[in-house]
């Protein structure tokens, strides 16, 4: 069996032990309530234009497995920035990021590919298909380049389709789906390889709200059904209700 279905059994195990009764099972329970992700102290700053830009002044935050936790703050605040730390696409000035048992403020590139080719799915604003491609062949592209065997990627992409409610859908190219759609597409492309943590970065912001608010609703059921941790920036006030968690970033800070 793939590691990567032995990880999701694994999990798939922890959901259902919720009450420990054994030792195994009270170690079980302990990793479903430990954080998936700690950010402890971090500080980002660029230099722009000779001058120390800082960004981040010390964020601390948490992210618990099987939350949807939504980053507010007004544009240029620091969200991207942050986002970008927790998906191992940058590193901190200063302070910790602990992502399950790797370090990220330590780990070098390569290190960090590996763990989020693995582990981390994004989605971002502009969908980011590929358009010459049909949705499922976005999705079978996402799984080549996980590594996953070929022989696993047609019941996973129509699994992943279909959770996303485009199994009639399955053959259109991007021009052909309208932006809700396409955006269905991004989300079955990122959890496609089993992550354990999504990371979206303003996933509604091209969208009306009806259309906000069904990609919202899908972002429930995936939650559900791939055990997956939902990390997202946002505008939108109408959908903030919907979170788990709302981190409000002013200043480089967050406020409670
Ligand atoms: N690589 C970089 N070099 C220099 N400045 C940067 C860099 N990345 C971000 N910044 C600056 O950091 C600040 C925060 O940017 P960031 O994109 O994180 O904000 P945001 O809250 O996501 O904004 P928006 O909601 O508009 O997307 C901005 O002033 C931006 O110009």
């Amino acid at each position: 069996m793939a590691s990567w279905f032995r990880k999701r059994s694994a999990i798939d195990a922890l959901a259902i032990d919720e009450e420990p009764h054994s030792d195994e099972q009270s170690s079980r329970h302990s990793q479903l309530h430990s954080p998936l992700l700690t950010v402890s102290g971090v500080q980002r700053s660029f230099q722009v234009g000779g001058q120390k830009l800082e960004v981040l002044k010390g964020i601390e935050m948490e992210l618990k497995p099987l939350q949807l936790v939504m980053l507010k703050g007004r544009s240029g605040s620091g969200k991207t920035t942050l986002l970008n730390l927790i998906g191992g696409l940058d590193q901190p000035n200063e302070g910790e990021i602990l992502f399950q048992e790797h370090a990220f403020h330590l780990s070098s590139d390569d290190e960090r590919t590996l763990i989020r080719r693995k582990e981390i799915g994004f989605i971002f604003q502009s969908y980011a298909l590929m358009p010459l491609l049909s949705a499922w062949e976005n999705v079978e592209l996402a799984l080549r380049m996980a590594g996953i065997p070929r022989s696993q990627w047609k019941e996973r992409v129509k699994h992943c389709l279909e959770l996303v409610g485009l199994g009639k859908r399955m053959h259109h190219r991007p021009y052909e789906l309208s932006g809700g759609e396409q955006q269905r597409v991004a989300i079955a492309k990122a959890i496609a390889h089993r992550p354990a943590l999504i990371l979206a970065d303003e996933p509604t912001a091209e969208l009306d709200s009806q259309m906000g608010a069904q990609i919202m609703s899908v972002f429930r059921s995936i939650m559900k059904a791939e055990q997956v941790t939902i990390c997202m920036t946002t505008h939108d006030p109408t959908i903030l209700e919907v979170a788990d968690h709302v981190y409000e970033m002013v200043d480089g800070r967050f406020v409670t």
